[in-house]
């Protein structure tokens, strides 16, 4: 299969008197152009969608980040207007797509919102407003007009030895961007950290014992993934993961 399929979340937005179902093109580029992969976007239309079926016809998920906030009923947080812009539709739709994924063994890669959707699916909690605790650096985008300066490469995160993200970039140090105030709190069930910010910041995740590659970065590889090797590293780490799922989706040649 020369490009295998995967699903890609969307946001639900109102614009030119229209309700759209929609993904910042940067996810579709990267994954088209550095994971080989041909990205669907799927409506947040909630339990209405058969995602059985939709995971029977793709071999990866990428669930995408957006300036929304997971709605903190959903972790036991309280929801107020200073926390939001909030899109239950998408928590609605993420949330069960990401534990079917990962129950039927199809690649998973979340970024940003994403990862905190994946910890929050796996019962975990997020904390919110971060740069406002003792000791915590100021995880948000630099205040600009200028995307590229938003994303600009700035953080460091130290990745930790033996671990999926290991395999990917080598254990260190790697540069990343950041564009968050919100971050994995109680992390849930099943998930490793595999990187962390300076300031302790869970930056990336991995499920333990998952049957394909399931990782969650809080950082945006998507942005530079044409021009920064680290950040087109994760795609097509997920990109294989796709192609090997497109062609063995069992794993059962895997594991003979
Ligand atoms: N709302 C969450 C999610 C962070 C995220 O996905 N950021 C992408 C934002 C895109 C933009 O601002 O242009 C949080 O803030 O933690």
């Amino acid at each position: 299969m020369r490009q295998p399929l995967i699903a890609v979340s969307t946001d639900v937005r109102q614009f030119e008197n229209y309700t759209w179902h929609a993904a910042p093109q940067q996810y579709l580029e990267a994954a088209l152009s550095a994971a080989g992969v041909l990205p669907m976007m799927i409506p947040s239309f909630g339990d209405r969608l058969d995602l059985d079926e939709l995971l029977s016809s793709v071999h990866g998920v990428m669930v995408t980040g957006s300036k929304s906030n997971v709605h903190p009923s959903l972790y036991g947080g309280d929801a107020s207007e200073a926390n939001g812009p909030y899109d239950e539709a998408r928590d609605a739709t993420t949330l069960p797509l990401i534990r079917l994924a990962i129950e039927r063994g199809v690649p998973l890669l979340a970024i940003c919102r994403g990862i905190q959707e994946l910890n929050v699916a796996l019962g975990g909690t997020l904390a919110t407003e971060i740069q406002d605790q003792d000791g915590m650096l100021d995880h948000r985008a630099p205040t600009s007009d200028n995307q590229d300066e938003r994303f600009a490469i700035r953080q460091p995160v130290s990745i930790k030895p033996g671990t999926c993200l290991a395999g990917v970039f080598g254990a260190g140090e790697i540069m990343v961007n950041s564009v968050h105030r919100q971050a994995v709190g109680r992390l849930g069930e099943r998930l490793q950290v595999e990187a962390v910010a300076e300031d302790g910041t869970v930056e990336a995740v991995s499920v333990v014992g998952a049957r394909a590659f399931a990782v969650g970065v809080q950082w945006h590889p998507e942005y530079w993934a044409r021009s920064d090797d680290n950040s087109a590293r994760i795609f097509r780490a997920f990109g294989d993961a796709v192609r090997l799922h497109a062609a063995d989706p069992s794993g059962r040649l895997a594991a003979e």
